[in-house]
C-alpha cells in the first residue's frame, strides 16, 4: 500500500516548499505539488506542518549492553524516532566495550534488531577507552564500524593518537574525538570562570578541550586522516578548527543542541541536569559556537544523548555523572531558541540536522529524494508545547529542558515509509 504525506511544508533540495510526497515499497516515489494518490493510499494530512527528511544524529549513547537502566537500543532508537532522527550513531562506550571484530558484530546485529530507526555503530580507537592499545582497525571496518573513536575520554598520549590516526587513515574511516586533556580537568564538574567560582564548584578549564584540539589538528594533517570532533565547545577550538579547514587539512566538527542555547551564566545553582561533558561553557564561547555553525566550522548538530537514571542525576553536581538526554527535545529547543529568535534561518538549522550531518561519513540518508528510502518526520512550528518528563520515551529524563516551553514538537516519524508507533504515549496525534 502507498502512503501520500499532503500539503506539508517540505524542506527538499535546500529549500521550504509546499509540496506532497508519495511512498511506496518503504521509498520515496514522487515530490510534487498537487499529487493525485493512487485510491488504496494512505493519506497523512501534514497542513501546516514541517517535512524533513528523517533527521540525522551521530551522537547517541545507547547504554545497551552493560547500563540498561539507562538507556537500551530498543529505547534509545524509539526516543530518536520520537524527536525525528531516522539515522544514528551509537556510541561504543557500553559494557563491555566492543574491542573485537566479533562483538562488534554481535553490536551491529543487536542495532539492527532492536534497533527502531537505523543505527550505525562507532568502533573504539583504544580497547575499553582508556588503554592505549589500539584495537584492530582493519577488522573493525570489516566488520562494519562508521568510525573509530573513544567518546566519554580523551585519547591521552600523542603517540596513541598518531598511530591510532594512522591506521584508520589506512581503512579509509574518521577518528572521532572527544577531545578532552585530563591533566586540565582538575576534578571539575562545571566550567571554569566566574560562575563557578561564585557556586563554589570546581571548574573545567576550556583549555582542557583546546589543548588537545590544537594537538590532534597538528597530528590529523600529519596523517592526512579525517579527523572530526564531538560536541565542540569553545570559542578557542573553533577558531582553530576554521583555521584548520582554512589551510585544507581535513577536520569537521558536531555541536550540541544544548552548547548552541545554554551558556554558564544560566546556572544558578548546584543542578546536575546542568552537568555535562564538556560543560556548559561561557556566553562569548556560546556566540563564538553559533558564529562558527552560521559560517560552516561547524558542519553539524548532534545531541549527545546522554541517559542517566533520575537517582543518579540528583543531589549534587560533586556526584552526579556528567550528561543530559537530547533525542527528544533536539529540534524543538534549536527552532525555538534559534530559528523563531532569527538567529539562524530554518534552513540552515535543517541542514546541519540533515544533510550535512549524514555527509561526514557519507551516510545514504538525510535527504529526501525520489528512489531514496521514506525516512521523513513531521514537526509541528506553531503549536506551543510544554516538555514534560512524561513525553520521553528515553529511559532518561535527565534533561534541563523540562518546563520548557517550545516550538517545533515532532508530530510523526517514517523509517521506509512505516510511521513509528509510540506505544509508551498511547500514540503519537
Ligand atoms: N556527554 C556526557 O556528558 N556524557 C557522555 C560521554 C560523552 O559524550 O563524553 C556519556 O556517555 O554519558
Ligand atoms: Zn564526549
Ligand atoms: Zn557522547
Amino acid at each position: 500500500m502507498s502512503l501520500i504525506i499532503k500539503n506539508g511544508t517540505v524542506y527538499y533540495q535546500g529549500k521550504l516548499t509546499k509540496l506532497d510526497i508519495l511512498v511506496a515499497d518503504g521509498k520515496v516515489k514522487q515530490i510534487a505539488p498537487h499529487i493525485v494518490a493512487p485510491a488504496d493510499s494512505k493519506v497523512y494530512d501534514a497542513n501546516g506542518q514541517l517535512v524533513t527528511p528523517g533527521l540525522v544524529d551521530i551522537h547517541v549513547h545507547f547504554r545497551d549492553p552493560g547500563l540498561t537502566y539507562k538507556e537500551t537500543i530498543a529505547t534509545g532508537s524509539l526516543a530518536a524516532a520520537h524527536g525525528g532522527f531516522t539515522t544514528v550513531c551509537a556510541m561504543p562506550n557500553v559494557d563491555p566495550v566492543p574491542n573485537t571484530p566479533e562483538l562488534l558484530h554481535n553490536q551491529i546485529k543487536r542495532n539492527q534488531t532492536d534497533g527502531h530507526v537505523k543505527v550505525f555503530q562507532y568502533a573504539p580507537i583504544t580497547k575499553n577507552l582508556t588503554s592505549t592499545d589500539l584495537v584492530d582497525a582493519q577488522a573493525m571496518a570489516d566488520a562494519g564500524a562508521v568510525a573509530f573513536t573513544n567518546d566519554g575520554k580523551g585519547v591521552q598520549e600523542a603517540g596513541t593518537m598518531y598511530d591510532a590516526m594512522k591506521a584508520a587513515k589506512t581503512v579509509q574511516k574518521a577518528i572521532v574525538a572527544h577531545v578532552e586533556d585530563n591533566s586540565l580537568v582538575r576534578g571539575g564538574v562545571m566550567n571554569a570562570g566566574p560562575i563557578a567560582d561564585k557556586l563554589n564548584l570546581p571548574g573545567i578549564l576550556s583549555v582542557s578541550e583546546s589543548a588537545q584540539v590544537a594537538r590532534d589538528i597538528e597530528l590529523a594533517q600529519a596523517t592526512g586522516v579525517h579527523y572530526h570532533i564531538c560536541h565542540i565547545s569553545t570559542a578557542e577550538s573553533i577558531r582553530q578548527v576554521r583555521a584548520a579547514k582554512a589551510a585544507g587539512i581535513h577536520v569537521t566538527c558536531e555541536v550540541s543542541p544544548h552548547h548552541l542555547v545554554l551558556d554558564d551564566t544560566m546556572i544558578t545553582k548546584d543542578d546536575p541536569m546542568m552537568k555535562m561533558n564538556p560543560p556548559l561553557r561561557s556566553f562569548a564561547d556560546r556566540q563564538a559556537l553559533i558564529a562558527g555553525l552560521m559560517d560552516g566550522t561547524i558542519d553539524c548538530i548532534a545531541t549527545d544523548h546522554a541517559p542517566h537514571s533520575i537517582e543518579e542525576k540528583s543531589g549534587s553536581m560533586l556526584t552526579a555523572p556528567f550528561g543530559i538526554t537530547g533525542s527528544e527535545t533536539a529540534f524543538a529547543i534549536l527552532y525555538t531558541n534559534l530559528v523563531k529568535t532569527r538567529i539562524i534561518s530554518l534552513e540552515q538549522l535543517l541542514a546541519a540536522m540533515t544533510a550535512k550531518a549524514a555527509a561526514i561519513f557519507n551516510l545514504n540518508a538525510g535527504v529526501l529524494a525520489e528512489n531514496k528510502a521514506a525516512d521523513i518526520a513531521v514537526f509541528d512550528l506553531h503549536q506551543e508545547h510544554q516538555i514534560q518528563t512524561a513525553d520521553f520515551v528515553s529511559k532518561g529524563k535527565n534533561s534541563p529542558f523540562v518546563n520548557d516551553v517550545v516550538y517545533g514538537w515532532p508530530k510523526a516519524t517514517f523509517v521506509d515509509g512505516q510511521q513509528v508507533q509510540f506505544p509508551q504515549l498511547g500514540g503519537q496525534a
